[in-house]
């Protein structure tokens, strides 16, 4: 075994208050073995007096535990490691010096000798002497075919273009760079080295071996292109987001973290606090819960407002507003704030307003309640913010009950109160259908497309025992917000359409969805859960029984004002080639995930062709809210979109249907006249008003419309059409609405079933 020795000096820059501990361990030629105790005080890497950024590799969170990491972006210098706080008292560390495991004891001794001493050579060096010399040394025909191998891998090499990242050689620009590394090495290669790389081969040993000499070579030649990347980097950079909102930063905060699971009074703790303050803001998930905080806490005799991107409901005299996440203000000050379900700070495509939300909000105090699922990166988040945090832990007042039961596949079982939940709107119709012609009960429905009114007015007349409507048939639309007395929730399958494919229904959902059984003050205090089908229950028991995930990322987005900084930097592109980009440059913290945009592109999309919308009009109108999946609704948004455009005062363009929906295609009419004008409103609040003058008039409609779909679910007998029936089709062929089962599943029996359930 030969060695070789490290050459390495790495800064690190640390954070004023420097109580960080650290440990370097050792240093190899090839990696640094280190353990840093308190990894987020890390604030920059400065080599040779250099900054650079922190790759996403090398993200503070990625110190958390022991690491190796490869050294090869910090080559090139002498021996020792130096440790700097801010106030440039430089420390040196003591290392423990690891020798380079390269193994090439087949070797002669004398070419072992050689080959050591070529791998342990500082890189500049041999970078200035390839750059130095008049031409490159003959090589064997053998020797060629192995180096142009060795420089196709490297061209390809998934590892080395994630390197020079860091020393911003952007991943496009990356194979123009080594193609012209490659022409320059071949120019003048010597035989030492050339035989040195053939003796490694095409493999990552080669690479690492060649990278830092690729950095030497880019850094001469390509100073513009790593200048103008840079800048774009620099301008999509995402990461520090505490620091965007310096005002928040400012003040003390109180966080307090209503943790629990559903239905065990979190919000209403939240909401007492928040009827007491002087001033305060509730931010809810939903249109819907806003409408309700707003009802019920005016009806309590404290003024509130309401405002969500549709309506803007002032209140005369108030202190209190109610809004939907999105719409909250982090100008206003405010002495108490809620922030309901914050788990969604996790979601996929809006955690970004409730980051947001947390972030950026100017309240003395803030009490944010949700399922334990974000709680540890709330901490996090409250610590690099500097904020207090209180957590108040709740339990559900009375235990969830599974019946082990079931509905033994027959929906003529269901019972008074019962709620029965599908995944899709067919399905829906299918279950309301069945419920309603085999037994005598009535169904209310509650699903996504509908507007929150009929939601609600479905809600009230389900809510209701004075008449004949006493089951409930809903989508997973039903799992937040709603006051409803539900007995019992029975999930008619436990498997849903994810956009792509058939997959089991997340078990934080089904946690979610069967805790709306039984609400304390309700005709049910107490809940129970089931499922339609037998073979379903032993899922529905495991997702009850298991600990909510822990969220290791929340969302982010970046401003309007981050997009067009972003923008400048890549003059000519479109819209959503600029969201692209963004998406494939922007820097994020460990903590912290880009949201998807894949709606917002393809409105971007869409409005392409409109001419005259500034940039920001754009992003304006990427997020009104449609179902891009409604071609008839993107049709009207983009007629919106043109008409703005030609500064001509926006209509309607839509007329009012004379009758409740006859048949479901009727219906389906009903939700998209709906969506329209709610689509309408929105761009009304979020565009200058003049811009769009109908605004009352949408209103009016959207309130009519509202109230015939009401009227056409209560006569709803039809059987369901779907509104993109190619895709339906494809999803029923995928696996019908059978959930996947598991390969492992044991059954269990009803006696064990029954113990798990009063588990
Ligand atoms: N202390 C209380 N006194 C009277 N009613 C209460 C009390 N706490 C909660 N409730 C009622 O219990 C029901 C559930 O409470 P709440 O909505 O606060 O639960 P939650 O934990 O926020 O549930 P979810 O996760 O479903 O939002 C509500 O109808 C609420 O009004
Ligand atoms: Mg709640």
């Amino acid at each position: 075994m030969a060695r070789g020795p490290a050459r390495n000096l790495l800064y690190l820059y640390l954070s004023k208050n420097n109580s960080s501990k650290f440990r370097f361990f050792s240093v190899s030629s090839r990696f640094l073995h280190a353990h840093f105790t308190e990894p987020k005080k890390i604030q920059d890497f400065h080599i040779c007096g250099h900054p650079l950024p922190i790759p996403p590799q090398f993200s503070p969170l990625w110190f958390n535990q022991w690491k190796r990491f490869d050294l090869f972006n910090f080559y090139r210098h002498p021996f020792s490691t130096v440790v700097e706080n801010e106030d440039n008292e430089s420390e040196l560390c003591n290392l423990d010096v690891e020798e380079n495991e390269c193994e090439i004891g087949t070797l002669g001794s004398e070419k072992r000798l050689n080959f050591v001493q070529i791998a342990s050579r500082d890189p500049v060096e041999i970078y200035r002497e390839l750059r130095d010399a008049s031409k490159g040394e003959k090589q064997t025909r053998g020797d060629w075919d192995t180096l142009i191998e060795i420089f196709r891998c490297f061209a390809k090499s998934g590892w080395a273009s994630n390197q020079a990242l860091a020393v911003y050689i952007g991943a496009a620009f990356f194979p123009t760079a080594a193609h012209k590394f490659r022409n320059f090495f071949f120019k003048k290669c010597k035989v030492d080295i050339a035989k040195y790389l053939v003796s490694l081969g095409p493999c990552i040993e080669a690479e690492k071996f060649l990278f830092p000499i690729f950095v030497e070579f880019c850094l001469e030649e390509f100073p513009d292109e790593i200048k103008n990347f840079r800048k774009m980097v620099e301008s999509a950079d995402l990461t520090k987001p505490h620091t965007w909102f310096p005002f928040a930063r400012a003040m003390k905060r109180k966080i307090i973290y209503h943790c629990g699971p559903t239905n065990s009074g979190k919000t209403y703790n939240a909401l007492q606090r928040f009827m007491e303050a002087k001033k305060g803001i509730y931010c809810s998930p939903l249109r819907l819960l806003a409408m309700e905080v707003f009802d019920k806490v005016n009806g309590l005799g404290v003024y509130c407002s309401l405002l969500t991107g549709q309506e803007k409901k002032h209140v005369p005299f108030s202190n209190h507003v109610a809004c939907t996440v999105e719409m909250v203000s982090t100008d206003e000050m405010y002495d108490v704030a809620v922030i309901d379900e914050i788990q969604m700070m996790a979601d996929s495509h809006r955690g970004y307003a409730w980051t947001r939300a947390l972030l950026g909000l100017k309240a003395d105090e803030i009490h944010v309640c949700g399922d334990p699922s974000v709680l540890d990166i709330v901490r996090k988040i409250c610590s690099e913010t500097g904020d207090e945090l209180v957590e108040q832990h709740y339990e559900r007042f009375k235990p969830l009950v599974v019946e082990a039961k079931t509905l033994l596949g027959d929906l003529k079982n269901v019972r008074s109160g019962d709620c029965v939940v599908a995944f899709s709107r067919r399905e829906i119709f299918e279950v309301k259908l069945a419920i309603e012609k085999h037994t005598n009960h009535r169904c209310c429905v509650i699903y996504g497309a509908l507007p929150p009114e009929t939601r609600r007015q479905q809600a009230t007349l389900f809510n209701d025992p004075n008449n004949e409507f006493d089951v409930l048939v809903a989508s997973d639309a039903v799992g937040m917000g709603l006051n409803l007395n539900i007995r019992r929730i029975i999930f008619n399958t436990l498997s849903k359409y994810n956009g792509d494919k058939i997959v089991p229904v997340p078990s934080s959902q089904v946690k979610q969805i069967a805790g709306r059984a039984g609400r304390r003050g309700s005709r049910y205090p107490e809940g129970l859960t089931t499922t339609l089908q037998l073979e379903d229950l032993d899922y529905l028991i495991e997702c009850l029984k298991k600990p909510f995930d822990e969220v290791h990322k929340v969302g982010l987005f970046p401003f309007y004002e981050q997009v067009e900084l972003f923008a400048g930097q890549i003059p000519n592109s479109t819209f959503s080639e600029l969201l692209d980009r963004f998406g494939e440059n922007c820097r994020l913290d460990g903590s912290y995930f880009l949201c998807q945009y894949n709606h917002i592109k393809k409105i971007a999309n869409m409005l392409e062709k409109v001419q005259g919308l500034s940039l920001e009009d754009r992003f304006n109108f990427c997020f009104a809210p449609v179902n891009i999946r409604d071609p008839k609704a993107m049709y009207h948004l983009l007629k919106f979109a043109s008409s703005y455009a030609q500064e001509l005062p926006v209509n309607i363009a839509m007329g009012m249907p004379k009758c409740s929906a006859r048949n479901d295609s009727e219906l389906l009419d009903l939700e998209t006249r709906h969506q329209v004008l709610s689509m309408y409103m929105w761009l009304s609040n979020h565009f200058e008003n003049d811009k769009f003058p109908y605004f009352k008039k949408a209103e009016a409609m959207a309130t009519e419309i509202a109230e015939l779909l009401g009227e056409s679910l209560a006569n709803a007998r039809w059987k369901p059409e779907s509104r993109n029936s190619g895709k339906q089709k494809g999803q029923e062929k995928d696996g019908g609405n059978e959930r996947p089962r598991r390969s492992q599943e044991t059954p269990l029996s009803q006696q064990q079933k029954l113990e798990k359930v009063a588990a």
